[in-house]
């Protein structure tokens, strides 16, 4: 694929507008036109491991004639707290913040889904533009309007679907990105495989340890590809009456183990146990085949994403899961796959099927 930017149509849903995924390089000149001419304030949420991006920014769109501010937040998941959010509100406030006015959240998913949730609740509402800086927000958390917090009770307890006016993937970023964190993301782009596109597992197998690092040769595919399953989910279903919850897949057991180690787990390697999990519910349930099943170990092993967590957490683990998004009354749901790309629900396992399918992955 070549570097040429690729446009990824969002489009509104439930009164919302659409909007653009733009990947590529050197993408900052486009966003004078997302923020519109109403805009007279910007303000840059961006966490403490890219100040230099954050502070760049701001002075950039203060020699542009904005009055422009940098929030920075803490890194990774101690920025998704009330807290933070709080924080944010405050120098919003100090700055005199109007509803013309625009946020650019700037970072990985965390940062996104922070700046998310403080354009969705200042003034209970104001326009953001997500600058991710990592794979796993650029294919996942910044698209879609999903925005939130966690709380001690849970993962993204407290949110709001809020989309921005426009994504902007600079591949340039990743270059920057510890490894760890570069492979947290491929478990959002392999679920994208297992749910909807099988060619991005096929890319991924023919070069494992490529697929580590932004220098491999399907990168951009890769992410462009996984928009693409988000952006065709998401268009139809943005509140997630339905179809949305496909994009759950390996969540229900990867939210539980996030909040079981305090969100000190990143998101992706949490994700990685919970698909492991669930290709071994879908098998035991009599939905998945069994090479279908035995390929999410293969593909999430070869990248180096875990696949078992530890085997006397399970009652800890089924409390946290109640409190899933996807939960109906005391009934658990989780999202299972028919076969390769045919994700389905499966509602109230027998609690003697959800054990058997965790002994494959406890240890
Ligand atoms: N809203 C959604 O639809 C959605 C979807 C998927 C995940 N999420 C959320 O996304 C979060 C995980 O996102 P993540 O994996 O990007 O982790 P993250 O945001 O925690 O980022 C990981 C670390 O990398 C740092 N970082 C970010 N970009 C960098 C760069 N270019 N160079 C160097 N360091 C950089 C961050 O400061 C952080 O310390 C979770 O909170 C998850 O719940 C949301
Ligand atoms: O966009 C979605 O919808 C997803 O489920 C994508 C997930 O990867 C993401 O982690 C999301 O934040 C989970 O949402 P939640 O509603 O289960 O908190
Ligand atoms: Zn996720």
């Amino acid at each position: 694929m070549t570097e040429a930017v690729t446009r990824i149509r969002i489009e509104g849903t439930a009164g919302s507008d659409p909007y653009e995924v733009l990947v590529g390089r050197q993408l900052l000149g486009e966003l004078g036109g997302l923020i519109g001419d109403r805009a007279k304030r910007v303000a840059v949420i961006h966490p403490e491991a890219l100040t230099e991006t954050g502070d760049a920014l701001r002075a950039d769109l203060a020699d542009q004639g904005y009055e422009a501010i940098a929030i920075q937040v803490p890194n990774a998941e101690e920025a998704k707290t009330a807290e933070v959010a709080a924080y944010c509100w405050k120098a919003l406030g100090q700055s005199g913040f109007t509803r013309t006015d625009v946020i650019i959240g700037v970072g990985g998913g965390a940062s996104t889904d922070l700046a998310g949730f403080v354009a969705a609740t200042w003034l209970r509402g104001v326009r953001w533009i997500a600058v991710p800086t990592t794979v796993l927000a650029m294919v996942d958390a910044a698209v879609g309007g999903k925005t939130g917090i966690n709380t001690a009770e849970g993962k993204n307890l407290v949110g709001s679907f809020h989309p921005p006016a426009g994504v902007l993937c600079d591949l340039a970023a990743l270059d920057s990105l510890p490894v760890n964190d570069y492979v947290s993301g491929l478990a959002e782009v392999i679920k994208a495989g297992f749910i909807s596109d099988p060619v991005i597992l096929d890319l991924i197998e023919s070069d494992p340890q490529a697929a580590r690092t932004p220098a491999g040769p399907h990168t951009a595919e890769l992410i462009v590809r996984s928009i693409k399953v988000k952006a065709e989910v998401v268009s139809s279903d943005l509140k997630e009456a339905g179809l949305r919850e496909i994009l759950n897949y390996g969540h229900t057991l990867g939210h539980a183990i996030e909040k079981n180690e305090r969100y000190k787990w990143r998101h992706g390697a949490a994700v990685s146990v919970g698909m492991h999990f669930a290709a071994e519910l879908g098998r035991l349930a009599g939905r998945l085949d069994d090479a279908t099943a035995d390929r999410h170990r293969t593909i999430l092993e070869a990248v180096g994403l875990p696949l078992h967590y530890r085997h006397d957490q399970w009652p800890k683990l089924v409390e946290n899961m109640k409190v899933d998004k996807k939960s109906r009354g005391d009934l658990l749901r989780f999202i299972v796959l028919d076969g390769l790309a045919k994700p389905t629900v499966l509602e109230g396992p027998d609690p003697a099927v959800l054990l058997a399918a965790y002994g494959e992955v406890g240890e």
